[in-house]
């Protein structure tokens, strides 16, 4: 069984698809993890973001199992993640270790942009979680200051919005709502709600509850 789970930025999905993870017993994939090493990489060695074969081999020699989440949860790593993104050549070389993991026995949960529509449109369970990029913002805010980013209410909504545009607009596997994905408006709803919506929509998809 392969749970899909998309959105844009700060929505709320890694919470969505970490609870689905754990209710169901399965694995789960944070796929933007990956295009944030490959973008802390192109930070941390000053590399051009032009440069697009030298940063498809980054994507291509990425190491999965060294990624250090916390490391890589900040603004500026972020923003580098949605720039190397939009290149291709960057997505391909990521593609077949996303398909290998939503395709392992058993099953997956994966969230990002493309899960439903590009890497697993075969998937079971299809959920875009969405809420206004204000509510987005505040709880992105709210994370990023507590880990002693200097941020501001106003950057971090320019930053997430200038973000959302980006990956809504690019050529290569742009954020959308597949068609058969249920949709999560949780602007109004606590974490707690907004699992629960995402437990009733897999179980009506599974039968599984
Ligand atoms: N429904 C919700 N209501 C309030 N805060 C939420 C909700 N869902 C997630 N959060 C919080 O918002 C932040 C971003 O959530 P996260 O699941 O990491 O989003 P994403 O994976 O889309 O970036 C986290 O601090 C998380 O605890
Ligand atoms: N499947 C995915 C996942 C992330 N991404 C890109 O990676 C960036 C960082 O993704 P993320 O999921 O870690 O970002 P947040 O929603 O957590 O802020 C996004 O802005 C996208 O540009 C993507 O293009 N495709």
């Amino acid at each position: 069984m392969i749970i899909a789970i998309d959105g844009p930025a700060a929505s709320g999905k890694g919470t969505v698809a970490r609870a689905l993870a754990a209710h169901f017993g399965l694995p789960h994939l944070d796929t933007g993890l990956l295009y944030r090493a490959v973008g802390a990489e192109v930070l941390a060695r000053g590399l051009d973001f032009a440069d697009v074969p030298a940063l498809a081999r980054l994507a291509a020699s990425l190491d999965v199992s060294a990624l250090d989440a916390e490391a890589l949860r900040t603004g500026p790593v972020g923003e580098a993640a949605s720039r190397v993104a939009e290149i291709p050549e960057v997505r391909q070389a990521l593609v077949d270790l996303q398909r290998d993991f939503a395709r392992q026995p058993g099953g997956a949960v994966l969230d990002g942009r493309d899960i439903g529509t590009v890497i697993a449109p075969e998937a079971t369970v299809k959920i875009f979680v969405t809420a206004s990029p204000e509510a987005r913002a505040a709880r992105r805010f709210a994370e990023l200051s507590a880990r002693g980013e200097a941020v501001t209410p106003q950057s971090v909504l320019d930053d997430i919005l200038k973000r959302d545009q980006r990956d809504s607009s690019r050529a290569a596997a742009p954020l959308r709502q597949a068609p058969d994905a249920v949709l999560i408006d949780n602007t109004h709803l606590d974490k707690h709600e907004s699992i629960a919506r995402a437990l009733a929509i897999a179980a009506a998809r599974t039968g599984r509850s």
